[in-house]
């Protein structure tokens, strides 16, 4: 409780006196307008993140199980689709009545066959409007499953640890999730308009078939179900080739994301040729993959074509030899023709599009794959939050780690902090400061004991409430690109304005935010470039304060500054200190004179342990750093 209140004191986004803080100012609203967010509390899940990983590389799955959860709007699309390929294909049932209707009537009874022409008027006509209804509700349907399907994989892809974004590009990873949503309404939209279109043209182009010549309808089944598994298993044969350039479509997105985040870095080592050389060799793999797969589908149709054009002549054949022998109508020519043409287009259709819908599942496959690997971190189903009053009391109890293959980076390591008091971690490169930082911060699990935070092993406890004891301030702070207010915000989301600008203020940053063009609402440019290195590092302050979290890490805060800027820095800071436990990791050692304990490090073990006092009067590493620093910025 005290340390809450001194928190308090300290800091004046949390005290009910910032009216007082602002002397009645009025705010000029600059806040406001790039304000708070009112983002509706809709998490919007449709399928868990623990459902999710069994559709990885199952993309048919995938999209079957998203379209379900859509499943009458679904229903009205095919349905409609259902209804307009009948009636296309009874057109041609009325074409072939109204042929013999006119034959028979010779001009005698005009009634018949104006009744025959009413019905195929109102064949087209239902063929027509259907399509357009079904058009209707797939413009909302399938558009709504990419947003199901994106809102899921971003939740899940967020969810991985830090190693696994370390291990890719993030970039490409979200341009993955865009192919995902694209591959989705590609896939539905064949299904409705290509696929399900053939297949029941085909259907019931057989069955009328069937009602000129049984034998003849029997015949087209047998060498259609043939055909139909030929082009099947063709296409199967290919799949290798479309995966391969899924994956390689991926690298490229990947490649470019990589250089034009980095263009700074690549412009200063003069590399923009090399770059540019290496991007075309990229792209020449990927368009050669390309190739080798629109090819292999040419084969396909090319196979397609040639036994559909000599399936249809002998059928043609066939009904003209009925017709000689008196076994066929002229109208049941004409139906055989337009049938047997329905048919030849529909499985020509059927293949493109069935190897169409082969090449985006690779694609969504290829996504599935990459993102929807098991979390490797997650709360535990039991997982809890804190049960007592948040103090910032940590310790590392006998904890063993080592990372994925390497040599234990801490073994057997003890170390308790108190609430309230600062610690300062120091040490050669190497010996484990960093990774002390992220243990307590669970971004990687610890292999042997215990991180506690107030009497829960952190292990134990909800993401939330791990992340809602702490604030991080570190070497290179990350800004979204989004307004200043904004992003001093996020320390908070449902902060007043009030809160924003007194935050700002304890930090020492309205001075350069009012400078800004904008002021609050000023726009911070990709990551933050348009801020010097000591303004992000105060815009952190800012964001730590509406925390306002018992426990703060600082992990080489000030490293990165020039003097005056880190003077800066370093009084934002010690005003944030006031009434938290710090737990700072740092190179320069005079920002550390202050702190009530400093443990030095060596080989994950801690070899000294005291007061920089009496660390300074003992004869140890720590004096052994200290007399270096002091030659390196002695004067010369
Ligand atoms: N992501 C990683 N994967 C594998 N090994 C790692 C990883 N990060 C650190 N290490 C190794 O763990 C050991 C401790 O590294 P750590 O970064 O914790 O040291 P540090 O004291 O913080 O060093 P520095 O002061 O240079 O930041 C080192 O041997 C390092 O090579």
């Amino acid at each position: 409780m005290a340390n809450r209140l001194s928190r308090e004191k300290a800091n004046p986004a949390l005290s009910s006196s910032v009216t007082n803080v602002y002397k009645g100012r009025k705010l000029t609203g600059e806040v406001r307008a790039h304000g708070r967010s009112r983002l509706k509390r809709d998490d919007g899940i449709t399928v868990s993140d623990e459902q999710l990983p069994k559709y990885a590389g199952r993309p048919g799955r995938f999209i079957a199980c998203y379209a379900r959860r859509h499943a009458a709007s679904h229903a009205m699309v095919f349905g409609f689709v259902t209804i307009a390929v009948a009636c296309a294909v009874f057109s041609s049932y009325a074409i072939r009545h109204l042929v013999d209707t006119m034959n028979a009537s010779q001009h005698g009874d005009m009634l018949a066959v104006w009744r025959a022409v009413a019905w195929l008027a109102v064949v087209i006509a239902a063929d027509n409007m259907s399509w357009r209804v079904a058009g209707w509700f797939a413009a909302k349907t399938f558009v709504d499953v990419t947003g199901d399907v994106r809102r899921d994989l971003f939740r899940y892809l967020t969810g991985h640890s830090t190693s696994y974004f370390s291990d890719r590009m993030p970039a490409a990873l979200a341009a993955r999730i865009s192919t995902a949503g694209n591959a989705s309404f590609t896939l539905e939209s064949l299904l409705a308009w290509n696929v399900l279109p053939p297949c029941l043209n085909v259907l019931l182009s057989i069955t009328l078939m069937l009602t000129v010549s049984p034998l003849m309808g029997g015949v087209i089944i047998v060498l259609s179900a043939a055909l139909a598994y030929l082009m099947f298993r063709m296409a199967q044969a290919g799949r290798e080739l479309h995966a391969t350039y899924a994956s390689d479509a991926a690298g490229v997105d990947g490649e470019m994301q990589d250089v034009v985040g980095n263009l700074p870095l690549v412009r200063t080592f003069g590399m923009l040729g090399y770059e540019r050389r290496r991007l075309a060799s990229v792209l020449r793999t990927e368009m050669a993959s390309r190739g080798r797969s629109l090819r292999y589908l040419e084969r396909l149709r090319l196979v397609h074509a040639a036994l559909t054009a000599i399936l249809t002549a002998g059928l043609l054949v066939w009904v003209v030899l009925l017709w000689r022998n008196g076994a066929a109508s002229v109208g049941d020519v004409v139906m055989v023709i337009t049938l047997g043409f329905m048919i030849l287009h529909g499985t020509r259709d059927l293949a493109v599009a069935l190897v169409e819908m082969i090449q985006h599942l690779a694609r969504l496959g290829e996504t599935l794959s990459t993102i929807l690997l098991t979390h490797e971190m997650r709360d535990q189903v039991d997982a809890v939050g804190f049960r007592q009053e948040q103090k910032g009391e940590v310790t590392f109890n006998d904890v063993t780690f080592a990372y994925p293959g390497g040599p234990n980076v801490l073994e057997h390591f003890h170390l308790h902090v108190a609430p309230g008091s600062r610690v300062g971690l120091v040490g050669r490169s190497g010996s484990g400061k960093s990774t002390v930082l992220a243990l307590l911060q669970r971004q990687r699990y610890v292999q042997g004991g215990a991180v506690i935070i107030d009497h829960e092993n952190i292990g134990a406890l909800t993401e939330t409430a791990l992340r809602s004891c702490m604030s991080v301030v570190p070497q290179e702070v990350s800004l979204l690109r989004r307004s200043v207010g904004d992003n001093i915000r996020y320390g908070k989301p449902e902060a007043t304005d009030d809160e924003v600008r007194a935050a700002a203020d304890a930090a020492g940053c309205t001075d350069f935010i009012m400078a800004l063009p904008e002021g609050f609402a000023t726009e911070v440019g990709d990551r933050g470039v348009k801020l010097s290195g000591g303004q992000r590092q105060r815009l952190a302050i800012a964001r730590a304060f509406l925390r306002n979290a018992p426990i703060l890490v600082l992990d080489e805060a000030t490293s990165a500054l020039d003097s005056e800027s880190e003077h800066h820095v370093q009084m934002a800071l010690s005003r944030l200190m006031v009434g938290r436990t710090v737990i700072a990791v740092a190179h320069r050692l005079s920002t550390l004179k202050d702190f009530d304990r400093i443990v030095v490090m060596q080989k994950g073990r801690i070899v000294e342990d005291g007061s920089p006092g009496e660390l300074e009067r003992r004869d140890g590493p720590y004096r052994e750093f200290l007399s270096r620093q002091a030659m390196e910025i002695a004067p010369i």
